[in-house]
């Protein structure tokens, strides 16, 4: 078996998928995960996340493009695919008579090379409710057996499709610190999130689909500095926008006005605040609320969401970012 640590084990080219009725849900993506990376599908509701990660799971076939995982086709070789993967379904789908141990044991019963389920279950903090019926757990402990289940096989690549909706906030920090050692141990994971900080603190690298197209995509930080950083202060009193420097010297890229409020979004924040302050200290005013900060994940996700439905609606051409 290859470790090679920069082998790529998901490599997706040009992938398609179309439903029945001829919706395309998948439009042509393309990325690659390397071994032992968190790599994080992001997207708006309907984007296309779990219908991509069915694709590599196996559960279905493209219209068009390639899959490969571990070096095989997941739907055409599931046999040398699926032993070395975990997946964590949306819907887990267990019967819910069962108690935890017991569909635990069941499943470890499927997998080949199991961990103990006793060890799975005290890894995802379901030690306490072994003796519990399925149906009887809150839907954040159902989370953490669809993980444990996933997990039993001890798998090198692991997919999570929203691993931590419907969990508090201590759950979903402890699957983070659980995703985070897996990584560490090198597992690779694939997983789909609405969450973005989930994205930022967990994932190495990203990708944000959008109505089934990659929009934008490399490390948070990359996806982060494409887009602008805003500056934000009080017009101090007795002054006017036309009083400040040019805002194309400054290196502005777009402003809006509320009452006093300006709000300056800039590429270039350095510049920008520089000559904003020795303005200032020069005209001896003071920039009340003064507020300078780099985009979040959030702000670019919204922005690119923004973005790609106006140029959507001008032309059914898309923007190619490189991963
Ligand atoms: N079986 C199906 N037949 C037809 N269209 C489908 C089918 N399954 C999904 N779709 C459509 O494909 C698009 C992508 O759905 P998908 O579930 O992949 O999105 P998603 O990004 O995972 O969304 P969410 O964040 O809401 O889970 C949606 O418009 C959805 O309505």
């Amino acid at each position: 078996m290859d470790r090679n640590e920069h082998e790529h084990v998901i490599e997706v080219t040009d992938l398609r998928r179309v439903y029945g009725g001829g919706f395309e849900a998948v439009r042509g993506i393309t990325f690659s995960v390397a071994r032992g990376e968190v790599f994080a599908l992001l997207g708006t509701n309907g984007a296309g996340k779990t219908s991509t990660v069915e694709l590599l799971e196996g559960l279905a076939r493209p219209a068009s493009g390639r899959v490969r995982v571990l070096g095989h086709d997941p739907y055409a070789e599931r046999d040398a695919v699926r032993p070395r993967t975990g997946v964590m379904l949306q819907e887990g789908g267990f019967p819910s008579e069962l108690t935890v141990a017991e569909t635990a044991r069941m499943w470890a019963g499927c997998v080949s090379g199991a961990r103990p389920p006793a060890e799975v279950l005290d890894r995802v903090g379901l030690a306490g409710k072994t003796g519990v019926r399925v149906k009887q757990l809150s839907g954040g402990e159902r989370r953490r057996l669809d993980l444990a289940l996933a997990l039993l096989g001890d798998p090198e690549v692991l997919f999570l499709d929203e691993p931590t909706t419907g969990l508090d906030a201590e759950g979903r920090r402890d699957t983070w610190e659980l995703v985070r050692g897996l990584r560490d141990a090198g597992t690779t994971v694939l997983l789909t999130t609405h969450y973005l900080e989930e994205a930022e603190g967990l994932a190495d690298r990203l990708a944000i689909l959008h109505e089934g197209r990659i929009a934008a995509a490399g490390t948070p930080a990359e996806v982060t500095a494409a887009q602008p950083s805003r500056i934000t202060f009080e017009l101090p009193e007795g002054y006017f926008l036309g009083d400040l420097p040019p805002l194309g010297e400054l290196g502005v890229s777009g402003h809006e006005v509320d009452g006093r409020v300006v709000r300056l979004r800039t590429r270039q924040l350095q510049r920008a605040a520089t000559r904003l302050l020795v303005w200032a200290e020069g005209a001896g005013v003071e920039l009340r609320g003064l507020d300078v900060r780099s985009a979040s994940l959030e702000e670019a996700f919204l922005g690119i969401a923004r973005e790609a439905s106006a140029a959507g609606e001008q032309s059914t051409e898309h923007k190619e970012y490189a991963a």
